[in-house]
């Protein structure tokens, strides 16, 4: 069977992302999730012109009698007269005749009387009335991710509340007779599940609701029953069992299920058994990822597949992740018939292969901070060639 190359299955899953509905969220909720609808801005920023210093606001020119205070949440009342001022603080309203601040550190203030060596000019540390926004303006663009930044912006701007793409909802079933869910009570054949809640942590930082289930034994029927337990799930990420072992249940447990294999393997390592299916049941798309079992492979095609889907499903416009060019710090062997994502360690500007390349080497994974992206056929590189890396930065 010939392996699919990385951007045909990277592509041929993403053509498979469920559509999600929208929902509307309080807004300091809807952190890392993309806008529906655009937004337009409820009220100015600011709503009156205001300070931009704490000092005093003056009428005209100096010396100045000082009438009153102007301060933020309290401005002053009246309106001043042409030689007055006022105490003011930052983001506090100018008061009705005020033209222009004059900063503290420059004032000499004597009872009420306030004077400074050179005059500031009309308009000087003022931000006028909406000058950020005006009321009416667009201030968010639907598809835009939602970051702290935007989310203060949309909280500044009137929106308590904000329409977003609903949350993926993901479930992650481990699978494997030897795993033991807890590490503190794992049998001598046995070894710790560690892969979905390594994946799980991987899908953290987006928009999503994880379930982990299972891990469930190499058995036909208690994976049916996982997959059933996983069926109000828009992306079901199996681990494990993708191969060609005896043991290995999850491809004709999928068909039980009612799942349509898209494609099996890609020419990638590690990372050579990923499998992607898709499943609709009434209403509901699902799309099934089968993550190989090595720790490292499914690190390596969590990070190539089920991130950029689940961005996908979200409504992120960009979802792949991007290589930038580093300089080698070792050679590099030539690569075989699959394009390969080594694990490296770039620092002082060189990047270096972590300790160990093997597929199933979570310590060395662990070290890393970039994988090396070597095309399938290379020729051995070396120590000052450049190489594409990606950055692992939730790593
Ligand atoms: N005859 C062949 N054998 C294998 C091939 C092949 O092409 N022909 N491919 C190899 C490659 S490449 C990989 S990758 C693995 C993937 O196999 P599976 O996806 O079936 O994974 P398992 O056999 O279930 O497990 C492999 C390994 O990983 C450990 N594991 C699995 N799940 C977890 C987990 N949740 N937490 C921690 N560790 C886990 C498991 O104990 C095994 O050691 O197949 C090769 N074989
Ligand atoms: O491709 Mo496997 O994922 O090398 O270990």
């Amino acid at each position: 069977m010939s392996l699919l190359a990385l951007e045909q299955a990277q592509e041929r899953l993403l053509a498979l992302a469920p559509e999600l509905g929208s929902e509307t969220v309080p807004s300091d909720r809807a952190l890392g999730r993309v806008l529906a609808a655009g937004c337009t801005a409820r009220r100015a920023q600011p709503p009156f012109d205001v300070s931009a210093m704490d000092g005093f606001a003056l009428r005209g020119h100096g010396p100045w009698r000082c009438v009153g205070e102007s301060r933020a949440g309290a401005p002053f009342e009246g309106a001043l007269e042409p030689g007055q001022c006022t105490r003011i603080s930052t983001g506090a309203a100018m008061p009705d005749g005020a033209d222009r601040v004059l900063i503290r550190e420059d004032a000499a203030v004597e009872h009420d009387r306030v004077s400074t060596a050179a005059d500031p000019v009309p308009g000087q540390h003022v931000r006028k009335r909406g000058f950020d926004f005006g009321v009416g303006e667009r201030v968010l663009a639907s598809g835009e991710v939602i970051t702290p930044a935007r989310l203060a912006l949309a909280l500044a701007s009137g929106h308590g509340e904000l329409p977003v793409v609903r949350a993926t909802r993901v479930a992650v079933i481990e699978c494997g007779d030897e795993l033991a869910r807890d590490p503190a009570d794992c049998a001598p054949h046995q070894v710790p599940a560690c892969n979905g809640a390594m994946v799980a942590g991987l899908l953290a930082p987006l928009a999503c609701e994880v379930e982990r289930l299972g891990p469930v034994g190499d058995d036909p029927a208690a994976l049916a029953r996982s997959l059933e337990e996983a069926r109000y799930a828009d992306i079901v990420i199996t681990i494990g069992g993708a191969s060609v072992g005896d043991h290995d249940h999850v491809r004709g447990a999928l068909a039980d299920w009612g799942a349509n294999i898209a494609f099996w393997k890609v020419a990638i390592k590690p990372g050579k058994p990923l499998l992607v299916a898709s499943r609709q049941a009434g209403e509901q798309h699902q799309v099934v990822l089968g993550l190989p079992g090595n720790p490292v492979s499914s690190f390596v095609t969590a990070f190539l597949f089920a991130l950029p889907l689940v961005r996908r499903a979200n409504g992120m416009a960009d979802t792949l992740p991007e290589s930038e060019p580093a300089i080698l710090g070792e050679d590099l062997p030539a690569t075989g018939t699959r394009r390969s994502f080594l694990r490296g360690i770039w620092s002082a500007g060189e990047v270096r292969l972590a300790a160990s390349q093997d597929s199933s080497a979570l310590h060395a994974l662990a070290r890393a901070n970039c994988l090396i992206d070597r095309p399938a056929g290379a020729a051995p590189s070396a120590t000052g060639d450049t190489v594409r890396v990606l950055r692992l930065q939730n790593g």
